[in-house]
């Protein structure tokens, strides 16, 4: 619709490295774009980044995580809304077991390496950062 103004969705993306490594999720496939992300969603109303990211981990991941401090933010445009990611540095402590709770795949990319193919697009130049 001509005029109308896009809404503005806020996403908590959780930042998780360990040993020179990142974590990296599939999104499920019954939610479109397909590709592999940084886990996290979007902030329910009245929610921080904070409390966004680490619910986000426990329902995806079934994790208890620490989520610290915004490392980046990147807005990028679809079709119908203005997305603004947040990066948060965030920490999974020792021994909690990763078991993905929604249907994705999940693992751990080693920032040496060349970053995944199917990395959204919008999360690339994050990538980039990490690997310096
Ligand atoms: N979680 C996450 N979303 C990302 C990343 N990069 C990126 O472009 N996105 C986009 O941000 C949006 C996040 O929505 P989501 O579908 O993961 O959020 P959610 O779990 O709260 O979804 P729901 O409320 O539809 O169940 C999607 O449009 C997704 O494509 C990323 O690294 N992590």
């Amino acid at each position: 619709m001509v005029g109308k103004m896009k809404k503005t969705i806020e996403v908590a993306a959780a930042v998780i490295r360990r040993d020179g490594r990142v974590l990296l999720s599939t999104r499920p496939e019954d939610k479109p774009p397909a590709g592999r992300e940084f886990p996290g969603g979007k902030l329910e109303p009245g929610e921080t980044l904070k409390q966004a990211a680490e619910r986000e981990l426990r329902e995806e991941l079934g994790v208890g995580v620490v989520a610290l401090d915004e490392l980046f933010r990147i807005t990028h445009e679809t079709e119908h809304a203005v997305i603004r990611l947040r990066f948060i540095r965030t920490v999974l402590p020792e021994g909690e077991a990763v078991t993905p709770l929604e249907g994705q795949s999940f693992g751990w990319f080693d920032l040496k390496e060349p970053m995944p193919p199917d990395l959204l697009a919008p999360d690339r130049p994050v990538w980039e950062f990490l690997a310096e």
